[in-house]
């Protein structure tokens, strides 16, 4: 009998991937498409959930055209996070355009939950931080905006989910409203002691529970891809649901106090592993890294970076470059930034500073200065806000990090890989991992069908710190001015 082989999703607010993965773990196939995003108002991010799911109806089509006869055995469906969409359960139309995790709209209603002192029972409860990052408080606005809609939720005619149930919605013809724990534990609804859906934060949010999927085991029974609705035959079933960071965490096969995973996308993750609930004290995020149909629980803790990858995007196009490639090949024209920060608060800050109002800044020029010295301070922020959170889990888990496995488009980056390197002054790792978040769900999806799929050398390229200390110590100085400037400009 032939292997059986997976069909791996990885929504991401950049792009949508779709891999064919082998039991081996080898890619026989895969295909990609880029994702537009709209910001229709200072600080606001929205994406069509519509495009979303065409999106990844047509690279299912794509790969099953191009592996005809190929058996696939099931579905496993890594995704953006916190990305929220509310569709109407009989038409199955969205009611409005999904606020993705990067959009601030709530900022105001976040403010006011802190300003009403409930920072603490918010965090004791959900393990997150009050931020417009996290969907709970954006639920409600959605809810308040589209015209007879908390009618409508009360009347039971509306569904609300992540990326991962929009998509499982879509993928069984309306059958299943479900969602996973890892999930979940982005909303903010979601009790991290109890695993299930919290009436108070509910209560405090303004959000119906009815509303909510029913939260299924990261690797459950998620039921069967409805007939005529994608390329693939009805009966196929969805194996795996997983945010994507925690998938690569999954690929990375990290589980050992002291190694740290960072996911270097549009925004970046870093996470580890904890053998339980870790209450932070600067800033990270207690959330469930995937849960197991045996009832296992994997905790973890986690810290976001907004803009991440993204910066090289907004620097690119902001110089009048080509790509992320031609801003890489600008910065090293320059051994150093001259003394130039840039930080890249284009959607507030994340941790360890949960400063939504904060705004980019770049600081530091001079009339010797250069695009090449921007573009070199660009990349040095992307490492040195990693670094921050780096030193951020280090503290709060009590333990040093010696290194720092990578993953995510931006981690392709040499010359970002070596900057992290030299400014966490940590070991950087970089596996041959192809794609690690959908790797990821792909390896747990096998795993419950006790196949372990190996997902190639995860140390295969190392990099380590070069630069002098005291340069270090300089920039890091420099980096911490501009980032309390960047802070104080949005409290002042
Ligand atoms: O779209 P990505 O890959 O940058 O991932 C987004 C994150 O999941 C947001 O938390």
């Amino acid at each position: 009998m032939s292997r059986p082989v997976i069909l791996a999703i990885d929504q991401g607010t950049t792009n949508t991937k779709a891999l064919l993965v082998a039991a081996d773990g080898s890619v026989l196939q895969s295909r990609s498409r880029a994702m537009r995003v709209h910001y229709p108002q200072p600080g606001w991010a929205e994406q069509s959930a519509s495009d979303i799911w065409e999106a990844v109806a047509a690279l299912i089509a794509e790969l099953v055209a191009a592996a005809p006869g190929i058996p696939i055995a099931g579905l496993a469906i890594s995704n953006q996070r916190e990305t929220i969409v509310l569709w109407d359960a009989r038409t199955g139309r969205p009611l409005a355009p999904a606020a993705i995790w990067q959009c601030g709209r709530s900022a105001s209603r976040c403010a006011a939950l802190r300003t009403a002192g409930l920072e603490h029972e918010i965090v004791a409860r959900s393990g997150l931080s009050i931020d417009p990052l996290f969907p709970a408080a954006k639920i409600a606005l959605l809810l308040d905006a589209v015209p007879g809609a908390r009618e409508r939720a009360a009347r039971g005619e509306i569904r609300c989910g992540t990326i991962d149930s929009w998509l499982l919605w879509n993928l069984t013809g309306g059958g299943v409203h479900a969602t996973d724990h890892s999930n979940a534990s982005r909303t903010q609804l979601f009790n991290l002691d109890t695993l299930d859906w919290d009436a108070e934060l509910a209560r405090i949010f303004d959000v119906p529970m009815a509303i909510l999927p029913k939260i299924v085991p990261s690797d459950g029974t998620f039921g069967t891809i409805a007939p005529d609705v994608t390329a693939l035959p009805g009966g196929v079933p969805v194996q795996a649901l997983l945010g994507d960071s925690h998938a690569a965490l999954y690929a990375h096969g990290i589980s050992e106090p002291g190694r740290v995973k960072a996911t270097i996308g549009t925004g970046s993750s870093l996470m580890a592993a904890t053998p339980g609930r870790v209450r932070s004290s600067r800033g990270l995020s207690s959330t469930i890294a995937w849960s197991r149909r045996d009832g296992s629980v994997q905790h973890a803790l986690e810290g976001n970076i907004s803009v991440s990858g993204h910066a090289v995007a907004f620097a690119t196009s902001l110089l009048g470059l080509a790509d992320g490639a031609a801003l890489t090949a600008l910065a090293q024209q320059v051994p150093d930034s001259g003394g130039v920060t840039f930080i890249p608060a284009l959607a507030g800050l994340g941790a360890p500073h949960w400063q939504a109002g904060a705004r980019g800044t770049i600081s530091g020029m001079t009339l010797a200065t250069r695009p090449a010295h921007v573009a070199r301070a660009t990349i040095e922020a992307v490492a040195l806000q990693i670094g921050d959170v780096l030193d951020a889990i280090a503290a709060d888990l009590d333990h040093s990090i010696a290194a720092l496995s990578i993953d995510g488009g931006a981690a392709r980056n040499d010359l970002l890989a070596q900057m992290l390197a030299d400014l966490t002054g940590r070991t950087i790792l970089r596996p041959t991992i192809a794609e690690a978040s959908a790797m990821g769900v792909a390896m747990l999806a096998a795993a419950a069908s006790g196949i372990e799929m190996r997902a190639g050398d995860p140390v295969a390229t190392r990099f380590d710190p070069a630069m002098p200390t005291h340069d270090r110590n300089r920039i890091k100085r420099n980096w911490r001015h501009a980032v309390a400037g960047a802070i104080a400009q949005a409290t002042g």
